[in-house]
């Protein structure tokens, strides 16, 4: 069977230029410009990499946008006074913190201090309540950006047999809790998470109509641990080389060559959902201005 392949990248492009528009009439129609303030601590490669495309990408999309970074040694302190200044700053709607952070840094203490109507990751302890009881609220957007694929390509989410791998705040406990839902048009799934005090992980592959693998290590899912037929979302960014030319080499956390040849629909890496995070970071910050300017918006 030949997999259908689930470009996060095109599906990006194409909510990117629904955002655009719609930034455009917010500035013309209500004077609101969305703002969003991203901040690094530190300069590990791959959290430079991806605040830099979250950055140009809310430059593109006629964001306000401010980065700000800190070096490795900053304190907790100063980090969570500059997330005051901002919780404070009425031109900025959406607060995002990098994550990981450096060791000495309480990344719940950070997270608590982010006001949560500008808490556009959704990892406030206000919004992951409010996502587990279904009202309106930030969706983290890597979650947000699973369900818009699963929507957009059409698959059958109720009913189906979903086996989430990983079980991190940022992706597996949230994408499990929105698949399962009563929520339409994706949710009402059954679902089962996996991790590593899971006892038979093949066993429950095995079953999945749906995988979502955000193990955070290469290749962990083979041909051979899934059924014909299933749909994979694979979450994963490893980094496994570098080419001569100095680029990462890039792979997901499921072997996507054996995989594909079993899967009715897979997301590649690069260019699958990673590009949906940062464009869902985008529609969260457009609906925290939208919520602040006093506007109907999807977020309360
Ligand atoms: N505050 C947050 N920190 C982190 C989050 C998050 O949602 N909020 N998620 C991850 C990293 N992440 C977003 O920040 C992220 C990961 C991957 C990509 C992406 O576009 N990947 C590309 C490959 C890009 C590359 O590495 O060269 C792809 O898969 O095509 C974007 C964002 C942890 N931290």
């Amino acid at each position: 069977m030949a997999a259908k392949i689930i470009s996060g990248k095109e599906i990006s492009q194409q909510i990117r230029e629904k955002l655009k528009k719609e930034v455009q009439e917010l500035k013309e129609k209500h004077g609101v410009t969305p703002g969003l303030v991203t901040i690094l601590v530190g300069e590990n490669p791959a959290s430079v990499s991806y605040v830099t495309a979250k950055q140009r990408t809310a430059h593109d999309l006629g964001f306000h946008s401010v980065q700000e970074n800190l070096p490795e040694d900053v304190s907790e302190e100063n980090l969570l006074s500059l997330i005051k200044k901002y919780n404070e700053d009425p031109t900025i709607h959406g607060i995002l913190v990098q994550l990981p952070l450096p060791k000495h840094i309480s990344e719940q203490k950070v997270i608590y201090a982010i006001d949560p109507r500008k808490d556009v990751d959704g990892f406030h302890p206000v919004n992951v309540g409010k996502m587990v009881i279904g009202e309106p609220c930030f969706i983290p957007c890597t979650p947000a950006g699973i369900l818009e694929m699963l929507a957009r390509a059409d698959v059958e989410v109720s009913g189906a047999e979903v086996v989430v791998v990983g079980r991190s705040n940022i992706v597996g406990k949230p994408v499990a809790i929105l698949l399962m839902q009563k929520r339409k048009p994706v949710g009402n799934a059954t679902v089962t998470v996996c991790h590593t005090g899971t006892k038979d992980m093949l066993f429950h592959t095995k079953r999945a109509d749906i995988l979502i693998v955000a193990a955070g290590r290469p290749k962990v899912v083979t041909g051979d641990m899934v059924k014909e037929g299933v749909v994979v979302i694979d979450v994963g960014v490893n980094r496994i080389g570098t080419t001569p030319e100095g680029k990462a080499i890039l792979c997901g956390d499921v072997d996507f060559d054996s995989v594909k040849e079993k899967a009715a629909a897979i997301t590649p890496v690069p260019g699958g959902v990673g590009p949906m995070t940062i464009t869902m970071l985008m529609k969260n910050t457009v609906e925290a201005a939208k919520m602040w300017a006093g506007l109907p918006s999807e977020v309360g």
